[in-house]
Order: structure tokens, then C-alpha cells, then sequence
């Protein structure tokens, strides 16, 4: 099981995400205004020349706290900003914004900066201060905080309880799912697209829900998703263990021999691309939001990957929370084996690869969307005769893209 998505650049949410912080700091000195006016108000004397000072004074610390969040935005007080702190209370304390600590700024004085920071980069300094200098310290900022914390002068976010703070990031949680959600979703899915003429591998109370879309693709969307892949294709990992500052290790596994690549931000600004995400979102009903990005997958004869979960239990502590949807797409037909085995029913299911057709499955409990539904174990049976190529879709209970550009679901994409 892999978590990636390409971390997209400035994309709305994460433009509201900066307007609603900045809004904060507004408000926040205007908070500061009025307690000062009350203050002042509450002593003992009425006269005017108290009513008059305690004006000043709240005018005064009006305008200090102005020039002070603009100095901040603006780096002036990076020195200040980037002590690091133990302290529970600090850390929950709102952060400078990262935007424009390091942009702009000659590569020589980033490297200056760098040299004097409590914490290295990770990526070499040379690469990481040009990206600093480009923008990218706010454009990729997840990616930067881990990768060249002391060229983006972001080290405090090196730790994931404050890099992965929600109200830091703007973060609003929406669910996806509540209970009873699933089965609604499944029940009615053969009456609202009777055109992709949708059959049930599986459903309650015997089993799980696995159905099937035929033909959910044509050949023009088949072909773009593939020329897509082409050329990026790499040895698939499974997860490993997570690092210190969150960042989950990819590693090559015996159970997953295939080969996949990451549709990109160019790939996913395709309009066909985005035909496909979007019929995906609106079958699901789950906005296109919460999606990682496709991955689209190649097996040669013998490979396969064996039996596993697309969730885990502990994805619940992640902001996006777990997967809950699997949307699986098969770019190809196989002349033997590469089936999707549905390993813990009794019988066991196997749905074979068809050119164009999909097949949805939930991957947590219609009751509890938190609990994992451990009858949706399966695998990809190895391919013994052609070619299989697939490609994921998985979903996400919440928002999936704010995270992920912040760099808080386990894994980054490298970033172009
Ligand atoms: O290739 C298949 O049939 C299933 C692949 C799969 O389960 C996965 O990539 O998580
Ligand atoms: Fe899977």
C-alpha cells in the first residue's frame, strides 16, 4: 500500500487557507486593540484624559501588532520567529506563515541564513535554496518543511503535531462518509447508472460490496491514461515505518512486484483525466478533493501483489483519516491471470481484468466509517500470460489535497 499525491501548486484551499491566517492576525490585533481599550476603560477615574490615554494606548498597540505580523510575513523577524520551543502552549501557538520567508531572496543570503539554523536540509542546499528563492517554500510547502527546512527557514515545522496543526493549515474536516452512508452509496448505484450496466461481485449481507462498472471508460480516456504512465514507470513499494518528521518509507516488497506511476499535476490538469476524476467524484459522491492521485499500474507476467488492505486503522490519526473507497480501473485486458481476488470471502471472489471497466469497493465499515472492514482483503492475482495495466483511485474520508501540500499524509511525490 502506497500514499502519494502529487503535491499541487497553490491550489484554492490552500490560497483560502493563507487569506483565513492573515484574516487571524487582523483579527487578532484588533483583539489586542479592544482589551487594551478595556483595560484602560476599567480603572477608577473617569476623566477624559484616561478616556483619551486609554484611546492612544489602544491605538499604539493597534499599530504595533500590524507592523509586527507585516514584519513577519515579510522575514524581517525570521531570527525571532524560528526559536525552536518545547513548550506544548508555544507549539500550539499560531506560526508566521511560511509564504514568503525565503522567496525572492538572493541565493547568497538564503545560504547565510541556512548556515545558522538549528536544523540542515535534508535535499542538497544548493537545489534547496533555489527552490526557496522560487517560491516554492509556499507553493510546495509540506515538501520544503521536510526536505529544506533551513532554506525555507520553516524548521519548527520539521515536527508533524505543528507542521500537521489543523487550525495552522486551515484545515476544516468534513466527512465523507456517516454511518449508513455505504450502503445507500451501493445499494443505488445499478439504478443510477443503468449506461455502465452495474453488477454486484459481492454484497451484504453475505459479503462485502464489490461492484462492477462496465465500460466506465472509452478508449480516448483508456489511451490518455496510459500515455500518461508511459516513461514514469518504477519498481511499486509497499509502506514502511515512519521517520521522525513523518514521512512514511517507501519500501521495495516481495508482495508487490508490479510497477506504477503517479498521474502528476500535468497529468491531472488533462481535460480527459479530469472527465474520468470527475465522473469518479460524482458516482462516489465524494469530491474530487479527497482523492490521492491515479496511480496507474503495470504488471508483467509473474507479477502481482499479494493480500493486503488499501487501509489500516492508524490512517485515523491522519488528518485526512482513512481511505474509505477503493475505485479500480482496468486499462487492459489479460490473456491469463492478473485477477482482483477478494481473498477472505467465502469463496473467495476474483473479478478479471476488462479493457474499460472499474470496480468499486469500501474499505472501512458502513457502521463506523473509522473501523476498517477486514472483509475487503484482496490482491492481484499474478499475470501469466500479457500485459495488465490498472490504475487506483483512492479515497479519502476527508479533504486529502490541503494535507498532502502541507506534507501531512505520510508521503511526497518529488516535486518537478
Ligand atoms: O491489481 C489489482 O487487481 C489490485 C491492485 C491493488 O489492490 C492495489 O494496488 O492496492
Ligand atoms: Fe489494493
Amino acid at each position: 500500500m502506497v500514499r502519494q499525491r502529487a503535491a499541487p501548486s497553490t491550489p484554492a484551499a490552500e490560497r483560502a487557507a493563507a487569506a483565513a491566517k492573515k484574516a487571524t492576525a487582523a483579527k487578532k490585533a484588533a483583539a489586542a486593540a479592544r482589551n487594551a481599550q478595556k483595560g484602560a476603560g476599567s480603572g477608577s477615574s473617569k476623566s477624559s484624559w484616561n478616556l483619551m490615554s486609554a484611546l492612544y494606548v489602544a491605538i499604539g498597540v493597534l499599530v504595533l501588532a500590524v507592523v509586527v505580523a507585516t514584519l513577519q510575513q515579510q522575514g524581517h523577524l525570521f531570527q525571532a520567529a524560528e526559536q525552536p520551543s518545547t513548550d506544548a502552549a508555544a507549539k500550539r501557538a499560531p506560526l508566521p506563515p511560511v509564504e514568503d520567508r525565503s522567496r525572492g531572496m538572493s541565493i547568497k543570503s538564503i545560504a547565510e541564513r541556512a548556515k545558522s539554523l538549528p536544523c540542515k536540509n535534508r535535499h542538497t542546499d544548493r537545489d534547496c535554496h533555489n527552490f526557496a528563492r522560487h517560491g516554492h517554500c509556499s507553493e510546495a510547502p509540506g515538501w520544503m518543511a521536510v526536505f529544506c527546512p533551513a532554506s525555507c527557514n520553516t524548521c519548527e515545522l520539521k515536527d508533524p503535531s505543528v507542521r500537521c496543526d489543523a487550525e495552522r493549515i486551515g484545515y476544516e474536516r468534513t466527512p465523507a462518509l456517516e454511518p449508513g452512508s455505504i450502503d445507500d452509496l451501493f445499494a443505488n448505484l445499478p439504478a443510477r447508472y443503468p449506461e455502465y450496466n452495474v453488477t454486484y461481485l459481492s454484497r451484504p449481507p453475505s459479503g462485502p460490496w464489490v461492484v462492477k462498472f462496465h465500460n466506465f471508460l472509452d478508449d480516448e480516456e483508456i489511451n490518455t491514461l496510459i500515455n500518461q504512465a508511459a516513461g514514469d514507470l518504477q519498481r511499486s513499494t509497499d509502506q514502511g515505518g515512519f521517520s521522525e518528521d513523518g514521512v512514511q518509507e517507501q519500501v521495495i516488497s516481495q508482495g508487490r512486484t508490479s510497477e506504477n506511476a503517479w498521474c502528476d499535476d500535468e497529468c491531472e490538469s488533462n481535460p480527459i483525466v479530469q472527465r474520468v476524476m470527475n465522473r469518479i467524484a460524482e458516482a462516489t459522491k465524494v469530491p474530487q478533493d479527497n482523492f490521492e492521485s491515479f496511480q496507474l499500474l503495470r504488471y508483467q507476467i509473474g507479477q502481482q501483489y499479494t493480500r493486503h488492505h488499501d487501509s489500516s486503522a492508524s490512517d485515523n490519526e491522519m488528518l485526512a483519516g482513512p481511505r474509505i473507497l477503493t475505485f479500480f480501473l482496468y486499462l487492459s485486458d489479460v490473456e491469463a491471470g492478473g485477477g482482483t481476488r477478494f481473498t477472505d470471502l467465502k469463496p473467495p471472489i476474483t473479478n478479471n481484468p476488462e479493457r474499460g471497466s472499474a470496480i468499486l469497493w469500501p474499505s472501512v465499515t458502513n457502521d463506523d466509517p473509522r473501523r476498517i472492514d477486514s472483509k475487503t482483503f484482496h490482491q492481484a492475482l499474478p499475470v501469466e500470460k500479457g500485459t495488465k495495466l490498472a490504475a487506483n483511485i483512492w479515497i479519502h474520508q476527508y479533504n486529502y489535497v490541503l494535507p498532502n501540500l502541507h506534507g501531512c499524509t505520510g508521503s511526497f511525490s518529488e516535486f518537478e
